[in-house]
């Protein structure tokens, strides 16, 4: 039986963040999320999420230009696609559309939840050689821009056994004080749980130097992305002088990009993530490089909504080796839930869908509240509420 794609929407919804989340190129208030719907000849509705940071400030793909991709670019090539075939439909996609992997991912996000759905399988089952795990560990990053916050966040995170894994931001200050700020967080914790940061490429070579030096001796176990993301000499250099790994991030956008950092030795974990790499293929894809070329994983987010989130949890739970864990924190860090059951966070980990496809369903109503393309009646009753 054929399947085509009958429809294709795409939509924006803008969800508050439950606190500022503060970032070396952005503070994030709130998240755009980027859905994509495909509804399929055969009656099958397939999801996807395609989500950056932070406008355009974080990568080169805005939430409007996803959805401008999809829409303009995207769609009419995947209306002549045999959508059953995501591998021949992405390639299809592939061979009109160059880079855009934000928007690649939401779409193939979306034909793999649908192929789950048609054979009645979970999305994992249609990765690699399928699931090894049915949770991952989960970090939270604390980024409310306070050491003092900070600290009282990450010791509710331990009570609650939500996370022990954390990730903090940094970059944007001097290296003296985000070391300082690092070592009191660090000091606080001590060995119930891992610290961890993300310069987001704030610093340059003798920054980094210095500061990878620092946070060692402070008792942090990973820095991510140091320096500028095509700096692969730098990485390599600061790879091989420091004890502390260093994480890449920016600098995957991909497998041919994975080849070179791995070829370069510049660094000895990867961050994993489905939207930069261009999706969920293209994401295992850059996990076999690393684990070929003896580097360790780490599932990353784009700070995803449930969708992404989920998506993402079915690529890493295909991972035979996930070392240092992942943050798929994204949908806890929102103040609205957009899924009709949230996903399963419990005892530090996410529990991965088993249901087929995704494994997920979209509240609806909360879709159409927080869509940013919403229409009067929506308007009228918050109007009404106000009143
Ligand atoms: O890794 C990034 O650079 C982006 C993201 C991941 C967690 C978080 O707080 O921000
Ligand atoms: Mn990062």
């Amino acid at each position: 039986m054929t399947s085509k794609a009958a429809q294709i929407d795409t939509f924006i919804v803008d969800v508050p963040t439950i606190r500022p989340h503060v970032l070396a190129m952005a503070t994030m208030r709130s998240q755009a999320v980027v859905l994509v719907r495909i509804t399929c000849s055969d009656g099958v509705i397939g999801i996807g999420e395609g989500t950056t940071i932070g406008g355009l400030s974080y990568g080169e793909e805005s939430p409007e230009g996803i959805k401008l991709a999809i829409d303009t670019y995207i769609a009419p090539v995947l209306k002549t696609c045999e959508v059953s075939r995501v591998a021949e439909t992405m390639s299809k996609i592939g061979r009109s559309v160059v880079g855009n992997h934000i928007a690649k991912c939401a779409i193939e996000t979306a034909l793999l939840d649908a192929a789950g759905k048609r054979l009645g399988v979970p999305v994992s089952e249609l990765i690699g050689g399928g699931r090894v795990r049915d949770r991952l560990a989960v970090a939270w990053t604390l980024a409310s821009g306070n050491t003092a916050r900070d600290i009282e966040e990450a010791e509710a995170m331990i009570e609650a056994r939500r996370h022990s894994i954390f990730k903090l931001k940094i970059g944007k200050r001097s290296v003296a004080d985000d070391v300082a700020h690092v070592a009191a967080i660090k000091k606080a914790i001590g060995n119930r749980g891992s610290v961890r940061v993300d310069v987001n490429q704030g610093w340059d070579e003798a920054q980094a130097n210095a500061g990878m030096k620092m946070l060692e001796d402070a008792g942090c176990d990973l820095v991510e992305q140091p320096v500028a993301r095509d700096a692969l000499a730098t990485m390599a250099r600061l790879s091989a002088r420091h004890g502390i790994p260093l994480m890449a991030d920016e600098a995957l956008h991909g497998p041919r990009d994975a080849f070179r950092v791995a070829a370069s030795a510049g660094a000895r974990v990867f961050a994993v993530k489905i939207a930069q790499s261009g999706g969920l293929h293209a994401g295992r894809d850059v996990a076999t490089i690393a684990d070929a070329s003896g580097i360790g994983l780490y599932g990353g987010t784009m700070l995803e909504a449930g969708v992404g989130t989920a998506a993402s949890a079915h690529l890493f739970a295909t991972f035979p080796k996930l070392a240092w864990g992942t943050e798929l924190f994204g949908p806890l860090l929102l103040t609205e839930e957009i899924l009709a059951e949230p996903l399963d966070y419990a005892d530090f980990s996410l529990g991965v869908p088993t249901g087929p496809g995704l494994g997920i369903a979209l509240d609806e109503d909360k879709i159409a509240r927080f869509r940013r393309d919403r229409t009067a009646p929506t308007l009228h009753v918050v109007a009404a509420k106000g009143a």
